[in-house]
């Protein structure tokens, strides 16, 4: 179970850049495990990556053809298969060889099978001394860096580790994560009516802290009551944050407040001076899990988990406080009061372009979207260039 760290103040309307900055100052990185390479997609590299051996680890054949010793003619004395190996080569002597097939001793060259011909029994073709022969070690030494620490694997990445001889490879321990949905009138099928709403951060949630770097362990929806949230918060189990939607604001049965007094936690953040999502709060509660809580209005949920749950999650994975792009904003974008603003837009060559329906309440815009333009506050003229919040993908 992971720990904040105990100190007591709590940012009450942080600036954004603080608040993001705070959140990823807060947790230790996790422990390394080691997972099968072909398990590892994805994952953060826990220490760095070197080759375990040469690449390639021998000289082979790179074409289909003859390895030839020397000068030709030649005497073709065997076979040689991928797999397979052969004793020596004395000048003058060749032998049928396959891509992929180490090179004999004394090879010289290969030649290939379009460019030889066989006339009584001796070969004759035209070679220069390393001719499509894949030399050991040309990509790499044995030790040398194939991949640094903290490097999201890929799928390339995977192969490379297999190539250099890893089974398994160390990565950090993927955040455990609780979600825990909280409102009344939520509905979890079906059609909203009669006041009740469809649940769209249930569904959505997991997906986003799955491309965070989380494992998701539950997804529960909390009765509004203060006994039932507080009950919820205590039987996550050891997890290494808990998130919840809804309940942070100040409405009669908000009681995301009242039910971190109750466990004794205290309080990390309180608030950002962000637009959407400002209710956001991170906290630690006495039974030292980490609480990040989101504003119920669901884009507004998702703007909050990347000011605040991002930089915690990096932080989980031992990865530095991401660092965010410049792009141009294509229009003047307002920014109220004394806040940032979190536009929703589609990056282009040309820069960044808000998108419709950017209510906080409102998915449209969220799907249609690949990032946020961070507007500052008194907001932007047209072609300022702009921190790029991009949406996980
Ligand atoms: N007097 C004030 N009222 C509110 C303020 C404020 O500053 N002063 N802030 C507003 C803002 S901004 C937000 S955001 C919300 C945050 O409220 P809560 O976190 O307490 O969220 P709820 O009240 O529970 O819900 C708000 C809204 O979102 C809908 N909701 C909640 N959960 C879901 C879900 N899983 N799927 C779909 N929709 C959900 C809920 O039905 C409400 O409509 O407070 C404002 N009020
Ligand atoms: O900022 Mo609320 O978080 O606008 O929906």
């Amino acid at each position: 179970m992971t720990t904040l760290d105990t100190r007591s103040t709590t940012l009450v309307g942080a600036d954004w850049a603080s608040a993001r900055t705070v959140a990823h100052g807060c947790l230790p990185p996790l422990a390394a495990e080691h997972v099968s390479v072909g398990h590892a997609h994805r994952r953060v590299l826990a220490s760095d990556l070197v080759a375990a051996t040469a690449l390639p680890a021998f000289t082979s054949s790179a074409m289909d053809g003859w390895a030839v010793s020397g000068p030709g003619p030649w005497t073709v004395t065997g076979t040689l298969l991928a797999g397979g190996s052969a004793g020596p080569l004395a000048p003058g002597e060749a032998v049928v060889i396959a891509t992929g097939a180490q090179a004999p001793g004394g090879a010289t060259a290969v030649l290939r099978s379009e460019d030889g011909v066989v006339v009584d029994g001796r070969l004759e073709g035209h070679v220069r001394d390393g001719d499509h022969l894949r030399l050991a070690g040309e990509e790499a030494h044995r030790g040398e860096l194939m991949a640094p620490a903290g490097v999201v694997l890929t799928a390339g990445h995977l192969g490379l580790a297999a190539a250099a001889g890893y089974d398994v490879v160390p990565v950090v321990r993927r955040p455990t994560v609780a979600v825990l949905v909280l409102g009344d009138e939520l509905l979890d099928h079906g059609v909203s009516a009669r006041g009740r709403v469809r649940d769209s951060l249930g569904p959505q949630l997991p997906a986003w802290l799955d491309l965070l770097g989380c494992s998701i362990r539950s997804v529960a929806r909390v009765p509004d009551s203060l006994a039932a949230l507080v009950e919820a918060l205590i039987s996550v189990g050891d997890v290494d944050l808990v998130v919840t939607t809804g309940g942070t604001a100040a409405g009669p049965v908000d009681l995301l407040h009242r039910a971190i007094e109750a466990l004794a936690g205290r309080l990390v953040v309180d608030s950002v001076a962000v637009r959407p999502g400002h209710p956001m709060l991170l906290a630690r509660l006495a039974h030292r899990v980490a609480l990040l809580g989101l504003p119920g209005n669901p884009q507004a949920a998702v703007a909050a988990l990347l000011t605040l749950g991002a930089p915690l999650v990096d932080a989980l994975l031992g990865r530095p406080l991401a660092v965010l792009d410049q792009v141009r904003s294509r229009e003047a974008l307002a920014a109220p009061g004394r806040a940032t603003r979190l536009v929703l837009a589609r990056r282009g060559d040309a820069g960044a372009i808000a998108v419709a329906h950017q209510g906080s309440a409102m998915l449209r815009g969220l799907a249609e979207a690949d990032g946020y333009l961070v507007v500052p506050t008194g907001g932007c003229a047209a072609d300022d260039r702009l921190a790029w919040l991009p949406l996980p993908r």
